[in-house]
This record gives structure tokens, sequence and C-alpha cells, in this order.
């Protein structure tokens, strides 16, 4: 438990100064209520019991005064206390939730392929959630609690100095060690069940992102019964596992209330035959009652934790996990960069799966070289290991002769622009849209590039873009047509004016006028570049200057359109296929 205990005070550590005001303010709320509400009580109980009408009137508001004082004192600590804790865990949380979205950031690809959105989500947000409810309610009790217990036991210490027979009540205390094992016992069991719940609980947001990225498909293949009732199911999972929790948590606090009242029993007894006064009787009960209940949230204090530690492994298993395509120790710098690719016995797997194998190709500065073959050759993965998306698993990729791991990753990706098949649109402007390919660019650069790619028509004319360039375009685009979000994604590129070009031709067909103006923006976008174009379309693997026919992982033949269609079988059926469709 002190080892657990530790990980949630390091999460603190950086607002420390709040933490240790508030566990002392709490601390002294303990010892005035361990301490100082027994000794009041006793006062009280002994005036009221002894009959005795002769004490004068100060005396009596003098012990009258003693409660609201007490709990002002207490009022004071309990609120301060809370105060700067509650600002320590948010702060604590806040910090581990950048943190740990900083560490997404960095995560290669092949991260994001083997985990779901969903999960992912759940661990920021809900993991880290529960861990605030863990990191306040440590503080509010690692000190409080023992403090009262402290308290307390000092009390009993001293009315047993200074009443005969008294120290036997002691005995009753014989119950608190034993209240340890069910203690240990229950919170191992949490901290499983509380995983499980997490994980319940990653499973079903990762269902909703599911669900919610895909509501035209849903209701396209009336899928709405079955997502209903696969949706059912993992929130049925996720209460069971809920369940277990809440059993095991409030099972623990009966099983100490039982102990702690076979302690008060004694007491009584004890009590009883030893004479001891009534007002001290009174005060002892209350302060073995708060020592017990001390105990007892003690109790619920450790289930919390272990509550606390399932989430947070899970929110380190993002922290730890590596970032493997990393900067090199002593980078290289981009000096006025040509721009020739060249794979030397390039060779990549995806896990077990072998999706390029020994590929040699040497692509020229300012060429145009279209990437070619079957679904599945390796086209893709040829493409994403030029901006180190991916590493090699075998040979090396060079950009004028040098080893691209030899140059810091964030300036080899600002030599490359990237336009995907399905351009990703932010939630944000169309301006903002473009400015993403160079974030200091003016808007009056903005609005050149938008130009360039055919767009500025459609971005200025209102009945499309209301708001002109600073129209909102909708998650991922959704208030754009395809051709529209592509021509965006072209002027991006062209902003970006990188003298390599990553080009992913769109496979869904376009109407004649929307082709050609994308067509035309693409030939902006690619004059005097180095170009990679996983080509869907002969016009524009006509166009190359180099063609690559993929197939299986393997590059299976070069060269430009009338020499392969001459020689290579598979490239004439890949275009004779493409003639008929
Ligand atoms: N993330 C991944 N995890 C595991 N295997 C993958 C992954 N991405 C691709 N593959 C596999 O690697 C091989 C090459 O895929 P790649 O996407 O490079 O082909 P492609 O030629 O671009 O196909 P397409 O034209 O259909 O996009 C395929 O067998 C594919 O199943």
């Amino acid at each position: 438990m002190l080892s657990d205990l530790k990980i949630f005070l390091r999460l603190m550590a950086d607002h420390k100064k709040s933490v240790i005001f508030s566990i002392l303010l709490g601390s002294v709320a303990g010892l005035v209520t361990g301490g100082g509400l027994t000794n009041g009580v006793e006062r009280l109980f002994t005036i009221i019991l002894s009959e005795d009408n002769s004490l004068s009137t100060s005396q009596v508001f003098g012990v009258a005064a003693a409660f609201p004082i007490i709990f002002i004192v207490l009022g004071v600590c309990v609120f301060s206390s809370a105060y700067l804790l509650n600002y320590a865990g948010l702060a604590s949380i806040r910090d581990l939730r950048a943190k740990v979205f900083a560490r997404v950031q960095c995560l290669p690809l092949a991260y994001f392929q083997a985990s779901k959105t969903g999960d992912l989500i759940s661990r920021i947000t809900a993991d880290t959630a529960a861990l605030q409810q863990t990191l306040t309610f440590i503080a509010r009790n690692v000190l409080t609690q023992p403090a009262t217990i402290i308290g307390a036991v000092f009390y009993l210490y001293w009315v047993a100095a200074n009443n005969e027979g008294v120290y036997k009540i002691y005995l009753c205390l014989i119950a608190l060690p034993i209240v340890i094992f069910p203690i240990r016992n229950f919170t191992r069991k949490i901290e499983r069940k509380a995983r499980k719940q997490q994980e319940d609980l990653g499973e079903l947001t990762n269902n909703l992102a599911q669900n919610l990225s895909a509501t035209r498909e849903i209701r396209a293949f009336n899928l709405q019964e079955r997502e209903n009732s696969r949706f059912a199911s993992r929130l049925a999972e996720l209460f069971i596992s809920q369940m277990k929790v809440v059993k095991y948590q409030f099972g623990l606090s009966p099983v100490v209330e039982f102990c702690s009242s076979i302690g008060l029993s004694i007491a009584f007894i004890i009590g009883y035959y030893n004479g001891v006064p009534g007002g001290v009787f009174t005060s002892i009960f209350l302060a073995l009652y708060l020592t017990y209940s001390a105990v007892k949230k003690l109790g619920t204090f450790a289930s919390e934790l272990s509550k606390g530690v399932a989430s947070y492994q899970r929110i380190e298993e993002i922290l730890a996990s590596p970032v493997d395509i990393d900067d090199p120790d002593q980078p290289i710098e981009f000096d006025n960069i040509q721009g020739e690719i060249e794979f030397r016995n390039v060779s990549f797997s995806y896990g077990d799966t072998i999706a390029l194998k020994s590929a040699d190709a040497r692509i020229q500065k300012g060429d145009i070289c279209a990437l070619v073959g079957p679904s599945g050759a390796g086209k893709s993965t040829f493409a994403n290991l030029v901006p180190r998306f991916y590493d090699v698993s075998h040979g090396g990729i060079y950009i004028d002769g040098h080893d691209i791991r030899h140059f810091r990753v964030d300036e080899l990706r600002n030599q490359i622009a990237v336009v995907s098949q399905e351009p990703v649109l932010f939630d944000d402007t169309i301006l903002e849209n473009i400015r993403l390919g160079r974030q200091d660019a003016t808007d009056e650069e903005v609005r050149e590039a938008a130009r360039q790619a055919f767009a500025h028509d459609f971005i200025t004319d209102t009945s499309n873009c209301p708001n002109g360039y600073d129209t909102l375009v909708g998650e991922r685009g959704a208030r754009l047509s395809g051709g529209q979000k592509q021509r965006i994604a072209i002027a991006r590129a062209i902003l970006r004016d990188a003298p390599i070009l990553i080009l992913d031709e769109a496979t869904s067909a376009l109407d004649s006028e929307s082709e050609s103006k994308v067509q035309a923006a693409l030939d902006k976008l690619v004059s005097g570049k180095t170009v990679l174009v996983i080509a869907h379309r002969f016009s524009t693997i006509k166009n190359a200057n180099k063609i690559l026919v993929f197939n299986d992982g393997e590059i299976a033949d070069s060269g430009s359109h009338q020499e392969l269609f001459e020689r290579c079988p598979l490239y004439q059926t890949l275009y004779n296929q493409q003639l008929s469709s």
C-alpha cells in the first residue's frame, strides 16, 4: 500500500505546497476532533450527569462556548484543507492529461493500429477522472484519519492516567489490528475488479466512437438494431463489473464496523464493572467511536487507492509506450535539399505481415514516380516509409544521399507534403485548414495557395461558403464535397511548398468538372517537385517519368509507360483493367 501511496504523492509533487498545507490543516482538524471534541464532551456530560447546580454562569457559558469554538476551528481547517487539496488534485490531473496527450502525439502510427481509439479516449478522460477522485480522497485522509486516531488514543491515555480502572478500557482497542485483515483482502479484490471496470468502460467508449464515426453506413445498411444490441451488451458487461466493485467497496465498511462494535461492547462491559463515571465513560465511548470510524475511513482509503492504482496503470501504459521513431543523437541539417529519393534493399513488415521485400528504387529530383500494382501489393507502405511514418525493418532510404534516419523527424517531414486519398479537414475555418500546410503563412499567402489550387472561387462563392475563408467546414470537413476537400488539401500542400510530394490519388470518382479542377490543381502542385504518386488513374500514370510496378510486396518492374507496356505482363493487365473500368 505504501508503494501505491507513493505513486499518488509523486503525481501531486508539482503542487506539494498546497498538498502539505492541506494535510497540515487536515491533521489539525483530526487532532481537534480526536482530542478536543472528546474532552469537550467529557466536561459537558460530567456537568450534566453530576446534577451539580452550583456552577457559576461564566463556567456554564465557558463550557457552552467550547463547542462553537471547536467547530469554528474545525470549519476553517476543513474548508481550507479541502480547497487546497482540490486545487492540487485538479491541477495534477490537468498536468497529467496534458502529458498523456503530448505522449499520444509522439507515438508511432503502429501504436494506434494496435489500439482502440475509444479505449484511448477512455484512458485520457475516464481513467484520469477516477485518478482525480483518488488523489483528493488520499490527500484528504492520509493524515487526517491517523491524526484523529492519535488524538483519540492520547485522550484515552490522559483519561486512564487520571481515572482508576479506566486503563482496562484499552482492551477494547484489540479490534484495531484485526480489521487490517479484511481491509487487505478487500483492497486486493477491488484493484482487480476496478481494472476490469475501466477496461469495460474503454470498450464501451470504443463502441460509441466507432458508432459515431459510421453514422452513414449504419443508416444505409439498417444496422440500428445490431448497434443497439452491441451497445446494450457492452453496457451489461460494464454494469456487472461496476457492481462487483461496489460489492467489495461497500462490503468493507460493515465488516470494519462489526469489528469496531465488538470493541465498543468490551468498553461498555469494562466501564460498567469498573464504575467509570458517566461523563468520562461518554467521552471514552466517543473517543473509541472516533478511532474506529477513522479506521473505517482508512479502509475506504485503501479501497480508493486500489481503484486509483487500476486507473493509473492504464494511463501509465500510454506514458511507458516507446516512441520508436526518434531523432538521432547528432542530426544532420537539411541544407538546400534537392529531393532525390533512393530505396536501398528496403524490407518492411507489419508485425508478421511482410509488406515490402528488398525494394531498390531511385527517384531523381523533379521526377513524377507513379506507384502501381494490385491491392495490397505494398504501394502505400512504400510511400509511408519516406516520411518515417514507419521505420524500415531492413535496408535504408536516402534523400540526397543521406539516410533519412540521420535527420530530425520534424525536419524530414517539413521537406515532404502529403496529400491523402481522403483528406482530413479539422473542424475549423477554411483559412485555418489551409494554413496547416505552413503555420506561419499570412492570410494572403493562404489565399494565393487557394487560388493556385482552384479553390478560391468556391470558397468566395457565398452560396457554397457563407463566410468565405472564415466558413467552418464541420467535423472532418463534412460541409464540403469530396472534390472541394481535395482542393483544400492540395492548397495546403501548395502552401507547404516542400520539395517532396507524396500523393495518394482518390479512388472515388469525382464528376468530370470537379475532376478537371482537381487535376488542374494537382498539375500546379507537382511542378518542380519530386513526386511519389499512388496512382489510380492511367492519365496520371502515363504522364509519370517513372513507374514502379508492385506485386506482392516486391517491385516487379520499373520504367516508362511505353517500356512497361511492351515488356511487363502485370502492367499490361493492370492497364487493360483500368481501360475496361
Ligand atoms: N497497419 C497494418 N497492419 C498490418 N498489415 C498491414 C497494415 N497496413 C497494410 N498491411 C498489409 O501490408 C500489405 C501491403 O499493404 P499496402 O497498404 O502497402 O498495399 P497497397 O498496395 O497500398 O494496397 P491498396 O492499393 O489496396 O491501398 C497488405 O498485405 C496489407 O494487408
